[in-house]
């Protein structure tokens, strides 16, 4: 059974504390236990003060520096600390400078990716400010990127702010979006004031997620069991029983795939196999060791490029695939074939 995570995305001032509040009061008010990592650019804790004095939940916070660059490192950590106090949720607040694709990566590390699913990316949008992002920040390149991404990869987009503009301003500010993102749902807000049953559609107790499991593990048997009676052969039962909570609802899904060694597997094999995916793929990580070498490799894909690091990594080779809406079976089926 995976946690899932919430994760927060938008520019700075669009409301996301404002919402982590709301979404604590309705998580409390459900009997369920969250844990929270909160980013911060600055040294000053000043969410997590906030934070604080609303709410008794398990907080993790990384300051001074992004969770998708100079923070990287520690998120993973963080997030285990948060993992032992056994939350039913986590929710991540990012920096409003931070890309929340990175964060579907840093989800991938060893020691997290059995334990934690990407469940939806909620980007808030200033709605006094969202249509100047581009001219103010012309000169930046890459924090202009980054919101746009922010835009693109969210599940749910909020406009928040609304009693600061006037109606024919909301307008614009959904061609925009709808531009950046056909599917996301879009709600219009202010103080981040929403129903927030659709965002936490499928967050339940650890407890019942368990007994969930259990449940459709106990009917499958019985049902395979009948068919047993009835047929005098086996049905094949599924290997695995995810729970309807262990989904992922996000836009951006991960594929995680295994395999023993390979007696054939290349370096150039797998950069040209990622090659082929670029238009779906956003991201891809691995621990491969290939065919007469000793040496376990990290390797990291983004855009175009693909970085090939010696790891003392000694567990089993992983591929680890983030993509917006891609296929998933035929991604498998060809890495299947390459392994
Ligand atoms: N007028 C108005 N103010 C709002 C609204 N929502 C939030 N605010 C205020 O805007 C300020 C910023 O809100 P936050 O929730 O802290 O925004 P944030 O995205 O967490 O900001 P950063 O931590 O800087 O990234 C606070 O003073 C809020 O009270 C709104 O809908 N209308």
């Amino acid at each position: 059974m995976r946690i899932p995570v919430l994760v927060l995305s938008g520019f700075l001032g669009s409301g996301k504390t404002t919402l982590l509040l709301r979404l604590l009061e309705e998580i409390a008010s459900r009997g369920l236990k969250p844990g929270i990592l909160m980013n911060e650019l600055g040294k000053q804790d000043v969410d997590g003060r906030i934070l604080g004095e609303h709410s008794p939940a398990s907080l993790e916070k990384l300051l001074d520096g992004c969770i998708c660059c100079s923070k990287k490192s520690e998120m993973a950590g963080s997030l285990s600390l948060l993992l032992k106090t056994k939350p039913d949720v986590i929710i991540i607040e990012l920096t409003g400078v931070a890309n929340p694709e990175e964060i579907a990566d840093a989800l991938t590390e060893p020691g997290l990716i059995g334990q934690l699913r990407l469940k939806r990316i909620i980007t808030l949008l200033d709605a006094e400010h969202a249509l100047d992002y581009n001219s103010i920040f012309a000169t930046d390149k890459q924090l202009v990127r980054t919101l746009r991404r922010q835009l693109e990869v969210a599940d749910f987009v909020i406009v928040n702010k609304t009693d600061l503009v006037k109606p024919a301003q909301l307008q614009k500010i959904e061609k925009a979006i709808r531009k950046q993102n056909e599917h996301a749902s879009i709600s219009y807000t202010t103080y981040s004031s929403l129903h927030l049953a659709p965002l936490l559609e499928g967050v339940t107790k650890r407890e019942e997620i368990k007994e969930q499991a259990v449940q459709r593990l106990q009917m499958v048997k019985s049902i395979s069991l009948k068919q047993k009676n009835a047929e005098g052969s086996v049905s094949s039962a599924p290997k695995h029983d995810h729970a309807e909570s262990d989904r992922s609802f996000s836009r951006i899904q991960t594929l995680s795939l295994s395999w023993t060694t390979s007696a054939r597997l290349t370096r150039e094999q797998v950069e040209r196999f990622l090659h082929r995916w670029k238009k779906e793929l956003l991201r891809a990580k691995g621990y491969i060791s290939f065919p007469n070498q000793g040496q376990m490799y990290l390797m990291q894909h983004a855009g175009k490029r693909t970085n090939w690091e010696p790891t003392a990594y000694t567990g089993e080779p992983y591929l680890v695939a983030i993509g917006i809406e891609f296929d998933q079976e035929r991604f498998k089926l060809e890495w299947e074939q390459l392994t």
